[in-house]
């Protein structure tokens, strides 16, 4: 499956501006052949956390009419990255994935919010997994600072993610960290990760490095540090092969993870 990851310059609490750039991608991404895309975190509206009262999307309304229309006329699965959204005076970080028929297959708040970037000050964080179903494929959603709790992206996986998307806005001091947590994921999972982070101008510190990483733990493809758009190519059916050389699913012991001595 061609996979489009876009690699956005995501504008400082500028909404339209946002919505427009991403159309625009999205839209480039199809016609480059994309069968899925996907955007970074807080797209809409960047980290204007003290702006969400006037900014935020009110039950998202906003997003997932755009992706709704977007996926249903160009006939592809679209992984919305996330978005501040509003819901009875609360805001979340919320992921919604419209599949290539133009409906929501899933709607997901992040579950673990970032201290460091104040998010626990202004979030409610969310308490459901995100699993769903592209077509055949069966994948995981989740965003930027969850990928630090192994038991959450394993939790997809024992459901049955055999890709794990990752949306961010994970900040350049700390790259080493997203790249080699990212590949972990993959490798202890057994699974795809698909991860686009944010670009931004020099005032703000992303520098993207988006990674799809196989299986196996290979890198298949790393972004640039600036915006893009790449359209690569994936062969899921290695999730399979992968999992049957070394049976990591069989050999598992949780009663032994949870203090159950085995004999
Ligand atoms: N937006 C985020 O969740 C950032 C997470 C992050 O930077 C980290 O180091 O973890």
């Amino acid at each position: 499956m061609k996979i489009g990851c876009i690699q956005l310059n995501v504008r400082f609490g500028k909404v339209d501006e946002n919505f427009e750039r991403a159309e625009k991608f999205i839209r480039e991404a199809a016609s480059k052949g994309a069968e899925i895309v996907i955007l970074p975190e807080m797209w809409n509206t960047g980290y204007a956390l003290e702006k969400l009262g006037e900014i935020a999307d009110h039950e998202g309304i906003r997003t997932k009419a755009f992706l709704q229309s977007l996926s249903t006329e160009l006939g592809m699965h679209i992984v919305g990255g996330s978005v501040a959204t509003e819901r009875d005076g609360k805001f979340y970080n919320t992921m919604y994935v419209y599949n290539h028929n133009g409906e929501l297959v899933s709607e997901y708040n992040k579950a673990h919010l970032f201290r460091l970037m104040n998010e626990e000050k202004y979030l409610e964080s969310g308490n459901e997994m995100n699993l769903f179903s592209l077509g055949e494929l069966e994948a995981g959603g989740v965003i930027c600072y969850d990928i630090r709790f192994p038991e959450w992206l394993r939790a997809h996986a024992l459901a049955g993610a055999k890709v794990l998307f990752v949306s961010a806005q994970w900040p350049t001091p700390r790259i080493d960290h997203w790249k080699t947590l990212l590949q972990a994921r993959a490798i202890e999972n057994q699974c795809f990760v698909v991860a686009v982070n944010r670009i931004s101008h020099k005032v703000e510190n992303y520098n993207g490095q988006s990674m799809i990483i196989e299986p196996w733990g290979e890198v298949l493809w790393t972004g640039a540090e600036d915006e893009e758009l790449a359209i690569i190519d994936v062969d899921f059916s290695k999730v399979d092969e992968v999992r049957s050389r070394i049976p990591v699913y069989d050999d598992r012991r949780p009663g032994l993870y949870s203090g159950v001595v085995e004999e």
